[in-house]
């Protein structure tokens, strides 16, 4: 059985993969924070700028089986265009995607992406995988596509993943603020975005890389 609080056609706001057609699969929960506000200060992630509770955004929904939400998810790609692509993101993707599950998008012709915090072991067969280390939590996953980590965060600066985790990519993230509404002015974001780009400047291995969908106001 899968949860799913929503999913959506858009494009790809982050990272390598920017700008590119892709249905969002939100998993519902997450092992390093429970979601609920009252608890955030105490989370071990306590930034997250994402509602990942229930089933109840748009697309959500209670999943029995891995076809029924490969067929689910299918049903938001343009039919017959272009190379369906899917991102698992959540919460925490990885407490629920399987190799059942990526087996059916891979039969339903999706490519498939995955947004993970690294704390959970990666199932074999995905196409591209994301890794954004939170604070002092432990990152098991050490190959991946893209390291995208939120800056800053004291508990996990860019130093400690150099060496440690193999990745294709290595991006910076400024950390906007949790909870304003998309295109909300956003001054701790804009300092954010200053540090990062400092960072960038003096240790050229890494990029930077902005929430592009949140500039142009789409899910
Ligand atoms: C909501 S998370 C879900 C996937 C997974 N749990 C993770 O943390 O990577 C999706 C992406 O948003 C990023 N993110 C979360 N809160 C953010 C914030 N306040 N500012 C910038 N990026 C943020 C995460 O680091 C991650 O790359
Ligand atoms: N457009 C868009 N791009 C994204 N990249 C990562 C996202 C996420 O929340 O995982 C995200 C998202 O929520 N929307
Ligand atoms: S950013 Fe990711 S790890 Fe952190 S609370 Fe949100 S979903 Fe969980
Ligand atoms: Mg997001």
């Amino acid at each position: 059985m899968y949860r799913v609080k929503e999913a959506f056609y858009t494009l790809q706001g982050e990272g390598a993969q920017a700008g590119r057609a892709a249905v969002f699969c939100r998993f519902s929960k997450c092992n390093l924070w429970n979601g609920r506000e009252r608890d955030r200060a105490n989370a071990v992630c306590n930034f997250c700028d994402t509602d990942f509770v229930g089933t109840d955004g748009q697309n959500g929904g209670v999943f029995e089986t891995a076809e029924a939400l490969a067929a689910h998810i299918r049903a938001l790609w343009p039919e017959g265009l272009g190379k369906p692509y899917v991102v698992c993101t959540g919460g925490e993707p990885l407490l629920q995607l399987d190799t059942e599950l990526i087996a059916a998008f891979h039969d339903a012709n999706f490519e498939v992406g995955v947004e993970t915090n690294g704390t959970l072991p990666a199932p074999e067969g995905i196409d591209w995988l994301c890794v954004s280390p939170k604070a002092d939590a432990e990152v098991v996953i050490t190959r991946c596509d893209e390291l995208k980590l939120v800056y800053p965060q004291p508990l996990a600066m860019p130093e400690r993943f150099i060496g440690v985790i193999q990745a294709n990519h290595y991006f910076l993230s400024p950390m906007a603020s949790p909870s304003l509404p998309e295109q909300a002015a956003d001054p701790v974001k804009q300092s954010n975005t200053r540090k990062a780009t400092d960072y960038c400047l003096a240790n050229p291995q890494w990029r930077l890389t902005l929430q592009m969908h949140k500039i142009i106001g789409i899910d």
